[in-house]
């Protein structure tokens, strides 16, 4: 009589959860959580630009214009019936849902004074607020990684939560946990504050995070020191880069070149940028370059950048000769690889080579547009 058939060695817990969460995984589906929002940009008094606005747009910008040709991504981003740009390539790519509530919208004051980390080159009102999204907002299916991107507290605790379960790794911007809307009189909408995270329903789930980003402004907010023994933590430093640091280590990553005319939208557009680095297979200091690059692109442009092809093509090119491998276990892993590669430096001149491009070009438009 045949020995009775051995049950197979029962996988330990772990790796059926890991067989669980890899199964039936998109490659690299991606989820993409923050309102879109309305920009009204004011110097000396005066509105200067009214434009699209809010991670949702920052990052899809980037995210269809630099991600891996097998990576794709889904937005749950909400607006109101008064939504001015529906007809706009990121909305209309990602659609976002329909609120009773207005659409979320920010007035950015500038002021002429060099920003520093605590005077920064911009003061934020929101005058209103699209409705919160709620975990049941999103899709039920698994991803392989979220970006937790709010402007306006829209992305709630427990809808954090619940993208840590759906997303095998989240990134995750600061300003959409840290800040605190202070409403004054007058209808000139509320002043944009920040409170620490450690007194937040955010902080308990800062270990089940992958990467948290702050500007230089905001990390006084998340405590460095403390935040890096349970994520890795990227601060940026706006002209002058920006720094990882990871439990046991830390890098400086430098900045690009770029003509500062609107620094709307460098944080969304430089995390969307190191998320595309993660999904080319880069490592998080590596992938740091990719987010400097279009955090600079960013702010050479009013609004939401658009990208001229042949920077597109040439930073696509970078990527396919310097990716190290595009299924990484980085983003679809549990694990991350953090210093920066052999390839770092190398990386970063042809990038500067493509940047160069990208402000030749601009100033080739701008003084066609002053002909015209
Ligand atoms: N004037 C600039 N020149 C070059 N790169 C910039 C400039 N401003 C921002 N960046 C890039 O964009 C990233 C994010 O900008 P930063 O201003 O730090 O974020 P935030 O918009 O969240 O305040 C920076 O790390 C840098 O890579
Ligand atoms: O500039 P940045 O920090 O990357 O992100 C910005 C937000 O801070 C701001 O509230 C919003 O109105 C902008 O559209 C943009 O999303």
């Amino acid at each position: 009589m045949p020995p009775a058939a051995v049950p197979a060695e029962e996988p330990a817990a772990a790796e059926e959860e890991e067989e669980q969460q890899t199964k039936g995984l998109p490659a690299l589906e991606g989820l993409v959580v923050g309102s879109y929002c309305h920009d009204v940009l004011l110097r000396g008094g005066r509105v200067v630009g009214e434009t699209l606005g809010g991670a949702a747009a920052f990052v899809s910008n980037v995210l269809d214009a630099a991600s891996p040709p097998e990576a794709s991504f889904s937005v749950v981003s909400k607006v109101g019936s008064d939504f001015a740009y529906a007809s706009a390539p990121a909305p209309e790519r990602h659609p976002p849902l329909l609120c009773p509530a207005p659409t979320t919208s920010f007035h950015a004051r500038f002021s002429d004074a060099v920003a520093s980390a605590h005077a920064p080159d911009r003061q934020l009102r929101r005058v209103n607020a699209c409705d919160p999204i709620y975990p049941d907002d999103l899709p039920d299916r698994r991803f392989a990684y979220g970006l937790a991107v709010g402007v306006a507290g829209e992305v709630l605790p427990e809808t954090l939560e619940r993208m840590i379960r759906l997303c095998r790794a989240v990134l995750v911007d600061a300003q959409a946990l840290i800040r605190v809307f202070d409403a004054e009189g007058g209808g000139s909408g509320a002043a944009v504050r920040h409170i620490a995270l450690e007194g937040t329903p955010y902080a308990r789930l800062l270990e089940r995070v992958a990467f948290l980003k702050a500007s230089s402004e905001e990390a006084p907010y998340i405590g460095v020191e403390m935040a890096r023994r349970r994520c890795c933590v990227i601060v940026t430093e706006g002209r002058d880069g920006c720094r990882l640091y990871w439990d046991d280590g830390e890098a400086r990553v430098a900045p690009f070149t770029a003509v500062q005319v609107d620094p709307t939208g460098a944080g969304d557009s430089y995390l969307a940028g190191f998320a595309a680095g993660l999904l080319w297979g880069l490592s998080a200091t590596d992938a740091a370059l990719i987010g400097n690059f279009f955090g600079a692109a960013a702010v050479s442009q009013i609004g939401v950048p658009t990208f001229h092809p042949k920077m597109l093509q040439a930073v696509k090119q970078i990527l396919e000769e310097k990716a190290i491998q595009r299924s990484s276990p980085c983003i679809n892993g549990t694990t991350f690889t953090f210093q920066r590669s052999d390839k770092h430096d190398e990386l970063h001149a042809a990038l500067q080579e493509a940047a160069r491009l990208m402000c030749e070009q601009q100033q080739n438009d701008t003084a066609t547009d002053n002909c015209d």
